[in-house]
């Protein structure tokens, strides 16, 4: 890939970047993040990108960032070593170096991924077996090293117990979506590999991978850029004519001339420094996206605190809606469930079940009536609440419904901001803690948390950071069913996670409120 000039440019930038700044100068220089010992040693920190440049052709050849350990919630990550300019490309990655989903089924692109990950782990283990390291370099063994033992994901690592603790029955449900998936790629990988090293390869293809021209693709090197929504670098692709991507793709779907060119010239993953540069000693960092913490959660495993994009589901369909409606107005005087609830139990339970079915009846006119004003039910799943307001489709369909049929119970036309109100109210109570509840048990757990690991270092002091450092309790996928107790982590998580959700409902409760005082109807 190099010539034998360029070979040794990278070697004596390689001998420059091993003397490159010790630790506590990366710490003392600020930036986005206070870097802790241990942060891996040499080999730790330059082995995966020096591969990179030497044998994929990444470049420059002189790179200007090192791999470090950041702690233990975020794992490693990658800091400058040196002051980067503003817009400077940091590293750039051909994508034969990258394993992408392309040519696969869009439905089991994460099992494509982890089939390329599983393949390329078993030929670099065969090669070092067999003691051929150039075989074990081919494979992608500096990569292949340099991976965490897993990524907490709650569907492949939480317990029944533990994904309860998300409070949040649409999430566990998405979960449970999850982890059927994962039973299916069991099923489509299994034959040659353990359960537990496809929950490891799913763990990995699901947090480090984007999506790019409908493909996703895991480029190596820039997997190693952490979250923030101040991010101080970004990523980009850059396409060169008639290439495909990936190793695989040039190899299989091109044909051989495009294959060919796309060798000479192979599309590129980039990531930029921004607009204002990144210091030495800075962690350079990227926006994964302006996501809820929904995909945060089951994609990355972690629960961004205080995340601005945070959403709260209102109502899932129509149908919640309409019969919210129903219900709010029947609780205090709707004539269909208040009469005659004073029989003998027989008589009453009739009248219960008369009265049901007379709901749903009501019910199921109301959203046939809302789907004729404002478009097929499918178009209003999931309406939400944010931080700064409501989802469109939940104001459109609130105000269809609201425009029409029976108002509050005090028979005055309910407004949207007194709708709103009662629906906020609802769900919050329907939570088994307060927000107040979970602020104070994440501030006793985020101290336990502290605590333990600052044990952990100092178990640890005087050793390097080594993968295992990154491994939870347990690592392997919980079996439904079996009683343990909550691990300290996933219960930290699960508490910042649902706390996200409860801040969104009380701001479009405060919100409510105080249009209600203000006498307007939105
Ligand atoms: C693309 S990888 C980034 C590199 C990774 N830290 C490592 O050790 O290799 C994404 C993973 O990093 C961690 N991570 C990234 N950003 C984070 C954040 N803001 N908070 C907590 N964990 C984060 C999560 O484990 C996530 O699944």
């Amino acid at each position: 890939m190099h010539a034998a000039g360029e070979a040794l440019a990278v070697e004596a930038c390689c001998q420059r970047r091993a003397q490159s700044l010790p630790p506590a100068a990366a710490a003392a220089a600020g930036g986005t993040a206070t870097l802790q010992q241990p942060d891996g040693d040499q080999q730790q920190r330059t082995a995966l990108l020096d591969w990179l440049v030497r044998s994929q052709g990444a470049e420059p050849s002189c790179l200007k960032v090192e791999r470090r350990w950041r702690d233990e919630a975020f794992g490693w990550c990658l800091v400058a070593t040196a002051d980067i300019e503003p817009e400077e490309v940091i590293i750039s990655v051909p994508l034969t170096a990258a394993i992408t989903s392309e040519g696969a089924d869009e439905s089991r692109w994460s099992a494509a991924l982890a089939g390329q990950l599983l393949q390329r782990r078993a030929a670099a283990e065969a090669a070092a077996a067999a003691g051929d390291a150039a075989a074990a370099q081919r494979a992608g063994q500096p990569w292949l090293g340099a991976l965490p033992a897993h990524v907490d994901l709650p569907w492949l690592y939480w317990s029944e117990a533990e994904l309860a603790e998300l409070q949040d029955e649409d999430t566990i449900a998405e979960a449970r979506q999850f982890r059927a998936m994962f039973e299916a790629a069991c099923e489509e990988l299994g034959g040659a590999q353990s359960r537990d090293a496809v929950a490891w390869a799913l763990s990995l293809v699901h947090s480090r991978s984007f999506v790019e021209l409908s493909a996703h693709v895991w480029c190596p090197g820039i997997d190693l850029c952490n979250h923030t929504l101040q991010p101080n670098a970004d990523i980009r692709c850059i396409h060169s004519p008639g290439s495909c991507q990936g190793g695989a793709a040039v190899d299989e779907v091109c044909p051989p001339e495009a294959a060919a060119a796309a060798r000479q010239d192979p599309s590129r993953f980039e990531l930029i420094a921004g607009e204002a540069g990144i210091a030495a000693g800075e962690e350079v960092t990227i926006s994964y996206g302006s996501w809820p913490s929904d995909v945060f959660l089951l994609f990355f495993g972690f629960a961004p605190a205080d995340n601005p994009n945070d959403s709260a589901v209102l109502f899932y369909d129509l149908f919640d809606l309409a019969s919210f409606k129903l219900r709010s107005v029947g609780a205090a005087g709707d004539p269909l469930r208040s009469e005659g609830r004073a029989g003998h139990a027989e008589q009453a339970q009739q009248e219960e079940l008369g009265s049901e079915e007379a709901e749903w009846e009501a019910v199921a006119a109301e959203v046939q009536r809302l789907e004729a004003e404002v478009g097929p039910q499918e178009g209003f799943f999931r309406m939400v609440a944010t931080a700064n307001g409501l989802d469109a489709r939940l104001m459109q369909a609130a105000q269809a419904l609201l425009a029409a049929g029976r108002g509050s119970p005090d028979g005055r036309p309910m407004s949207l901001a007194e709708f709103l109100q009662r629906r906020c109210q609802q769900l919050l109570a329907a939570y088994p803690t307060t927000l107040e509840q979970d602020e104070e048990l994440l501030a006793r757990l985020e101290g336990q948390l502290a605590g333990q690991q600052a044990q952990q270092q100092s178990a640890t002091a005087g050793q390097q950071a080594s993968q295992q450092a990154f491994t939870p309790a347990a690592a392997a996928v919980v079996p439904d069913g079996a009683e343990q107790p909550l691990r300290l982590a996933q219960l930290t998580t699960a508490v910042m996670y649902r706390l996200g959700k409860k801040r969104v409902l009380r701001s479009t409760l405060a919100a409510a409120q105080a249009a209600l005082q203000q006498g307007g109807s939105s």
